[in-house]
């Protein structure tokens, strides 16, 4: 049975995307994001699930800075990971408050940075007399709150199976469609077989010099690659410098996505594959002429019959 590390403590959302990917796995609960990734870069654990972006909040940066750990050290324990799946959470926050409390009484509501973000409306609305306060977790304020460091919890709705406290409300979104999608990390592997319906992610860093970031994309652009998402962070020791996490609609095993991330390896300064892994949503794109592997199949063919003198 495989061991998967989580962003916990138990009762978080990134729990029930770790049960979701691998229902049989035994889930070790972590108190941090880089908690739960350098568990398995160290082979405490066979995987890891972390959260990665929000459609309210953006890109969760403690994971997109994890991710990139081998880039910022020359530490050989800071081994790389890849992503071998994703899932996709809708979410809906619980309140959990401690027994006997009502929302009046209520004078701090904790959470991750994260859910605060999106219950800032619901809260002015229905708790008036609320401060925020931020949390490791949604289910480490819960843990907050049974403690008595604070009155309310903004949590995922499981987190009222684990700890011994009130709901005072389920359902609870500013936004009632936003999504988190998380990822299914382990140390360097063969990607798994493609799809058709198949998202690769890589980090870049380019040279600091104009249109380099540019080419990078047009590298892209002319094998018929639909870029599904571009995010930046900071190099952090050069001030104004930055990687670039790129997602794009393909799989490596396929030759527009393999002959694209071999040209941005000879491109960038440093490129760290992320995976190929099976798109949550599963819809399957066409691959049209000449993008096809087919295509490059036969042009590949044809240059190696030139070289051969059967000029054809
Ligand atoms: O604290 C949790 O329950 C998490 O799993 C983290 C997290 C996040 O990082 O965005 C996951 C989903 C929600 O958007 C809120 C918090």
């Amino acid at each position: 049975m495989p061991s998967i590390a989580y962003f916990g403590p138990e009762g978080t959302f990134t729990e029930q995307a770790a049960r979701a990917l691998a229902p049989d796995a035994d889930l070790l609960p972590m108190p941090t994001i880089p908690d739960a990734v350098a568990a398995v870069r160290a082979g405490r654990t066979d995987l890891a699930c972390v959260p990665v972006e929000n459609s309210i909040e953006g890109a969760v940066s403690a994971t997109m800075d994890s991710l990139a750990a081998d880039l910022l050290t020359t530490d050989t324990a800071t081994r790389p990971v890849v992503a071998l799946a994703e899932h996709l959470l809708p979410i809906r926050f619980s309140v959990l408050v401690r027994p006997g409390l009502a929302a009046a009484d209520v004078r701090t509501v904790a959470s991750h940075p994260h859910a605060l973000a999106q219950v800032q409306r619901w809260v002015r609305a229905n708790l008036p007399n609320a401060e925020p306060r931020v949390a490791a977790s949604t289910a480490a304020a819960a843990v907050g709150v049974v403690k008595g460091e604070f009155d309310a919890a903004v949590t995922a709705p499981v987190a009222s199976r684990h700890y011994e406290l009130d709901v005072l409300a389920t359902g609870v979104a500013d936004e009632s469609d936003a999504i988190t999608r998380f990822l299914l990390l382990s140390r360097p592997t063969a990607p798994p077989a493609p799809t058709g319906a198949d998202r690769t992610s890589v980090i870049l860093v380019v040279s600091h010099r104009p249109g380099e970031l540019a080419a990078v994309l047009a590298e892209l652009a002319t094998r018929g690659l639909n870029l599904t998402r571009i995010e930046s962070r900071p190099l952090r020791d050069r001030f104004g410098e930055y990687r670039f996490y790129l997602d794009l609609d393909g799989h490596i095993g396929e030759q527009r996505v393999a002959d694209a991330l071999a040209a941005l390896r000879r491109r960038s300064q440093h490129v760290l594959f992320l995976g190929s892994y099976p798109k949550a949503e599963g819809v399957a794109a066409a691959v049209e002429s000449p993008f096809r592997d087919s295509d490059y199949a036969d042009s590949a063919a044809w240059v190696t019959a030139i070289a051969r003198g059967e000029n054809v």
